[in-house]
């Protein structure tokens, strides 16, 4: 009798579970919103894994359309790559889409600012602003330029001695060096040794985060998050995990930087983060900026609109963070500082390896407008064409595409489409950037196509999306621009870029947050017979 009944309890729960799986995965085809079909198990896991993220984004645009649905295991996500639901999604209805979808394996508290949700997310974005304001980024320009200094003297040695040369690696370091720098006042020094502790930590974690098993596995059954981050927890105790050294090399930073004082001579992510009262309002500059006043208008516009009013604002700007949340936002930083912005300049060199008379023209404008003045915050704004060969790097390569997202808090109706609380969106921009309604042969490498048109109406019109948009816009957008441009006019200055030997005409990709080149990206460098001229700068 007992056998027969748990026989009949093990029959009764599988059929339950076989219900509740169907009616799960028969959701989008409830909504009206078309698909591909998903396994009863592993949702449309299994296609994502083998086709690969940036395939099947294309593969299911062309099939079904702006906007489907698709599961990543056992989660829904409503993929958009219309425009105007984007806009509505990021910007216009952006206080019902102010969480991001889930991330397997976060953690519950201390997210830092990428993972945060409501109150929180608005708390930390206020007192985070002002450090990307455009005072304190011409304080940051001196030291990005003088790393981009090192870079060219590395790659100078590299020219003289190799036939090829794996950009990639090289760029990384530079991109660590500069957001410890600016960020946190850490003296690394991983361009010049390999060994640098910063740099093997940072390496090791992105190579687990691409060979992990585990996070298929809560895709599909994301219940057991909470277990697995557990057990993750325990077994840090007892083993040198790298983020458990990141953390508690950004804790002694913390704590150091916390002796010093609030009136210590420095002015930067950390100090903002530990005495905000002493240094929010002492630059009022963070709204003049130049090239993107649009999103950043927009996004800082939303932040305050989502506070409810300006004393509220004040207060929650100003309230210090806990040591536990500097930490988080501290890794946050380091890791999107140095992940995406090593990424889109590995792309560039390649993409001007493939397209010498480009190069030329670059060498040109150089001239023409720079002259033999210094590369700087003022002087970077006067080169069109390579904010268009930027712009352009960044369409055929979003590398936070799949990053971009948002989670509803209430249903609402958009036209058709219906979007019930708790759905998951995933601005498609993968395939958005793609399209090619909006983009005359989207496949080709053409920053011309960004000196025709002009360039703020592409911007405003929700059909680029490289940083997102709305109140969750990349909060290091001007950052990384600045960046990437003070490097690639340097390089270009310096340099001639070819293909090597081993050079791939098209990069092999990988997903692991952001996009980046699954392997080495191989060029060739020929010093050009004038150089740059290296700065010694005080770190701020
Ligand atoms: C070229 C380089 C970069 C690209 C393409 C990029 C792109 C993005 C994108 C697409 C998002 C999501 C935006 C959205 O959901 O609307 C994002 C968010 C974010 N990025 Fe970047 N990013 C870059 C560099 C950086 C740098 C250098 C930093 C730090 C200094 C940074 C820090 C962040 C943070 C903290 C967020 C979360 C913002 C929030 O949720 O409020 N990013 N980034």
């Amino acid at each position: 009798m007992l056998i027969e009944l748990c026989v009949f309890s093990a029959l009764a729960g599988l059929f339950l579970l076989k219900w509740h799986l169907e009616y799960h995965y028969d959701l989008f085809r409830r909504l009206g919103v078309g698909g591909p079909k998903p396994s009863l198990l592993t949702g449309n896991l299994r296609d994502l894994r083998a086709k690969g993220q940036f395939q099947c984004m294309q593969d299911w645009t062309k099939k079904y359309g702006k906007v489907f649905g698709f599961f990543e295991g056992y989660t829904p996500v409503l993929a958009v790559s219309e425009p105007s639901l984007l806009r509505e999604v990021m910007l216009k209805d952006s206080q019902n889409f102010l969480a991001r979808k889930h991330f397997p394996l976060a953690p519950k508290k201390s997210l830092g600012l990428f993972l945060e949700n409501g109150a929180q997310w608005k708390r930390s974005r206020n007192l985070l602003t002002p450090a990307f304001s455009t005072g304190k980024l011409k304080m940051m320009t001196p030291i990005m330029s003088e790393a981009a200094d090192i870079l060219v003297e590395r790659l100078t040695d590299r020219a003289k001695e190799e036939d090829s040369t794996d950009i990639y690696s090289v760029l990384q370091s530079m991109t660590l060096d500069v957001i410890g720098r600016c960020a946190f006042g850490l003296q690394t020094h991983a361009q010049v040794d390999k060994e640098d502790m910063f740099l093997v930590k940072i390496r090791n974690l992105f190579k687990a985060m691409t060979k992990t098993k585990i996070e298929p596995l809560l895709m599909v059954l994301p219940g057991l998050n909470g277990i697995v981050f557990g057990l993750k927890e325990i077994v840090s105790i007892f083993h040198a995990s790298p983020v458990k050294w990141l953390r508690q090399a950004m804790y002694q930073v913390i704590q150091a930087r916390r002796a010093l004082g609030p009136n210590a001579n420095v002015i930067d992510l950390v100090q903002l983060m530990l005495f905000p009262e002493k240094t929010r309002y002492k630059d009022h500059s963070h709204t003049a900026c130049t090239g993107f006043d649009d999103n950043e208008q927009s996004a800082e516009e939303n932040i305050s609109k989502s506070s409810s009013t300006n004393a509220e604002h004040h207060t929650i700007g100003v309230k210090p963070l806990a040591d536990i949340e500097i930490m988080a936002h501290s890794m946050t930083f380091l890791l999107a500082g140095y992940e995406t912005s090593g990424a889109v300049l590995a792309y560039f060199f390649h993409e001007l390896a493939k397209h010498p008379e480009l190069q030329e023209r670059l060498l040109e404008e150089i001239n023409d407008s720079i002259g033999k003045r210094d590369i700087d915050y003022e002087t970077i704004q006067e080169l069109p064409l390579f904010d268009a060969v930027f712009d352009e790097v960044l369409r055929l390569y979003p590398t936070a595409s799949f990053i971009t997202t948002r989670k509803a808090s209430e249903e609402r109706q958009y036209g058709d489409v219906k979007i019930p609380a708790g759905m998951n969106v995933l601005a498609n921009v993968w395939a958005l950037h793609r399209d090619p309604e909006f983009w005359d042969d989207p496949e080709t490498f053409n920053p011309d196509r960004w000196l025709v048109e002009q360039s703020f109406k592409r911007k405003s019109s929700f059909t680029y999306l490289p940083f997102g948009a709305g109140p969750r816009l990349c909060i290091g957008m001007r950052f990384a621009t600045i960046e990437a441009k003070i490097t690639m006019v340097k390089i270009v200055q310096s340099f001639q870029i070819q293909q090597a030997h081993d050079s791939k005409d098209e990069l092999d990709l990988i997903s692991r947050g952001a996009i980046v080149p699954d392997s080495d990206v191989k060029i060739k460098l020929k010093k050009r017979a004038t150089g740059t001229r290296r700065r010694t700068v005080r770190h701020c």
